[in-house]
């Protein structure tokens, strides 16, 4: 496995592959990677011939107030479990190598921005749609991978490819939990154990909406309202949202049907957590009585 640090190296590593007729597939990060990470890279790897992953934490897709400075970072773990699953050429960047000092040009996406996470995060996926961009543009990629874990952002990603004509399959990867429900997450470090427990709240409501709608109701308001006191009955929970959208244009609806989506960001402590599920899929497993958060 090799590592590149620029655009120009990433580009003619590319170049010589393409040459030879290989299929490639791209798998973006920011790093600090888990069993969610790699299962992007092995469905990378089973469908193409050479697989690129990006390691860079964005600094355009954090508002002022959130994380860059603390987001977890540790390269050489992560080129351990790249070089396991596979992948064949990692791009680490510095930021300045993405962003020069005169950089000002920005890929914005409207509507389906606006919604869930875009609410308290208005410049987000605006930072997103613009590295995803120039990845898109430096690799051409035949496919890029993204979790359902980031279910309104693999949304957006889908809109942007369409909407700007990318000629790359972007294909969505299900969310790998922990044994205990919780969805794989970077940012699970920053829960100390008692957090860590009253995290499992988040798949227990997705769990309760999941059987709800198998049950049949399809009003949103009484799907929501039941998920929202599943929430509350935790202490340690504040609610951000949970809400139902269209799983295309994420927008509200007050009836919702197979492949809309359910999706809720809760924060334990200090920490802001995602999680979601789409209308019909099967119901998601978990251990009640055992689990790795004690
Ligand atoms: N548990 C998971 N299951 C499937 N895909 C995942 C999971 N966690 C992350 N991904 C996917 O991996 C890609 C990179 O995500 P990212 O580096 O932000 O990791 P993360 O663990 O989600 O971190 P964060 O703490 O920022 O949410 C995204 O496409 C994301 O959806
Ligand atoms: C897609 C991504 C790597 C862009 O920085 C990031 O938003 C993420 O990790 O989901
Ligand atoms: N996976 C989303 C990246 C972020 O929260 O910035």
């Amino acid at each position: 496995m090799n590592t590149v640090n620029t655009i120009n190296e990433l580009r003619e590593q590319v170049r010589a592959w393409k040459a030879e007729g290989l299929t490639i597939g791209l798998c973006p990060t920011m790093g600090y990677l888990h069993e969610g990470h790699a299962s992007l890279m092995d469905a990378s790897v089973r469908s193409c011939d050479r697989t690129v992953a990006s390691v860079f934490v964005n600094p355009i897709q954090f508002g002022p107030n959130e994380d860059l400075a603390t987001y977890p970072r540790d390269f050489e773990s992560d080129c351990r479990l790249l070089e396991a699953h596979g992948v064949d050429l990692v791009f680490h960047p510095e930021p300045a190598e993405m962003y020069a000092d005169d950089f000002c040009t920005f890929v914005d996406i409207d509507v389906l921005s606006k919604t869930l996470c875009g609410k308290t995060r208005p410049i987000h996926f605006r930072g997103v749609c613009t590295v995803i961009t120039k990845l898109l543009n430096t690799v051409t990629p035949d496919k890029i991978f993204f979790g359902q874990k980031d279910a309104q952002q693999l949304a957006i990603i889908r809109r942007m490819v369409r909407d700007l004509n990318f000629d790359v399959e972007v294909v969505g990867c299900p969310i790998v939990r922990e044994a205990d429900g919780l969805a794989k997450s970077s940012r699970n470090t920053y829960l100390n154990p008692d957090e860590r427990r009253a995290a499992r709240i988040l798949s227990r409501a997705i769990r309760l909406g999941q059987d709800i709608a198998d049950g049949g109701e399809r009003r949103s308001g009484k799907l929501l309202a039941a998920m929202k006191e599943k929430l509350v009955s935790e202490p340690m929970a504040e609610v951000e949202y949970v809400e139902v959208v269209n799983g295309e244009n994420m927008q509200p609806v007050d009836t919702f049907r197979e492949g809309d989506l359910v999706a809720m960001a809760v924060r334990i402590g200090g920490t802001r957590l995602i999680d979601n599920f789409t209308v019909g899929q099967p119901p998601i497993d978990f251990q009640e009585g055992q689990s790795n958060a004690d």
